[in-house]
């Protein structure tokens, strides 16, 4: 039973504006939308009807006030949020890559959010949503946002501490100049949840073998990989492995499906439900954010969770969010 008034998650790390195309990043009244992995996560946990809290730094401008007001409007506790009077809100475009991926284009160096450090964590309103909070998201973005936002995250893992922690490992190869995974891979040790790619988990540990990972992360309760159209498994403490296989997806664009799977995951986490469960519940937040060009959408019917392996398994979401 979720207490009203309190937050059962809190989100943290950088809140971008996604404008229309690369130009448009150093525009600082371009057309947004609100984005940023932990920014996603947040608008998909409140659409599955989670309550959730994001917090973080936003400059006093208008994609400052574009983030808020679209957290606020879809029920997500705003009052964690700083507004910095001087640096921007950071910004970001996605563009289709030749290999027929996704480039990104940011502007965030300098920007509000980077500026933040373990103080923020110390604020009274951001310390007191953490304290009453039973989950907290953060991801590597923000190891790689800046030295004081890597150290803040390093606060929020460190132990002992009342809440569990999600970190998702959200490799962003263009963030990091030198190219060393080690930190995000320290820090994933901490957390209680930590969820990669199978391309980042060969990228960040050198594996995406499920034994071996879990002898390279021993902290966590659990590890999930997600191995993209094919399945996502979760590689418990004693070895075990839960795996449960992704749908059939007409994709449209891919960002923001992973922080999607996040939401999805964490709100059978929040629940109390059976891992297997949490798994598919991440897989139809997935793909109803695949099926969009945006970073994150209204969540596909819950009675599609309960459908038996056979009919899940063969089950297509398609473009129009059609799930046949
Ligand atoms: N082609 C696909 N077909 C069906 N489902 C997919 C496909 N690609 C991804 N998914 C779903 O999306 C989930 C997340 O995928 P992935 O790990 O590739 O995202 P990501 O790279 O972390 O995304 P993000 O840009 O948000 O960080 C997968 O576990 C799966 O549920
Ligand atoms: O790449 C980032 O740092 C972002 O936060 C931008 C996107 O919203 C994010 O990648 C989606 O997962």
């Amino acid at each position: 039973m979720e207490t009203p008034g309190r937050s059962a998650v809190v989100c943290f790390g950088e809140a971008l504006a996604l404008v229309p195309d690369a130009a448009a990043v150093d525009d600082p009244r371009a057309p947004a939308h609100a984005a940023g992995a932990e920014v996603n996560v947040a608008l998909d946990l409140a659409a599955a009807g989670v309550a959730v809290a994001w917090v973080g730094r936003l400059g006093d401008d208008r994609h400052g006030a574009l983030v808020q007001h679209t957290l606020a409007a879809a029920g997500v506790d705003t009052g964690g949020i700083g507004v910095d009077p001087d640096l921007p809100t950071g910004r970001y475009a996605k563009s289709p890559a030749p290999d027929g991926g996704t480039v990104m284009t940011y502007r965030r160096s300098g920007s509000a959010a980077s500026a933040a450090g373990p103080e923020l964590l110390e604020l009274p309103a951001v310390r007191d949503r953490i304290a009453d909070a039973d989950w907290v998201h953060v991801s590597g973005i923000t190891a790689a946002v800046s030295t004081s936002c890597a150290a803040a995250l390093a606060a929020l893992l460190a132990r002992p501490r009342r809440y569990r922690v999600v970190f998702d490992v959200n490799w962003r190869e263009q963030m990091w100049p030198d190219g060393n995974p080690a930190p995000v891979a320290a820090l994933a040790d901490r957390a209680d949840v930590v969820l990669v790619g199978a391309d980042e988990a060969r990228r960040v540990f050198g594996t995406d073998d499920p034994a071996r990972l879990r002898a390279l992360l021993p902290g966590p309760e659990l590890v999930v990989v997600k191995d993209g159209a094919r399945r996502a498994l979760a590689v418990h403490r004693d070895g075990a492995v839960t795996e449960r296989a992704a749908l059939v997806v007409d994709v449209v664009e891919p960002v923001g499906a992973g922080d999607a799977f996040a939401a999805g995951l964490l709100t059978g986490l929040v629940r109390g439900e059976d891992v297997g469960r949490c798994l598919r519940r991440g897989h139809l937040g997935a793909a109803a954010v695949l099926v969009v060009p945006g970073d994150s959408a209204a969540p596909l019917p819950e009675h599609l969770l309960d459908l038996d392996d056979d009919a899940w398994a063969t089950l297509r979401v398609s473009a129009d969010r059609e799930a046949v």
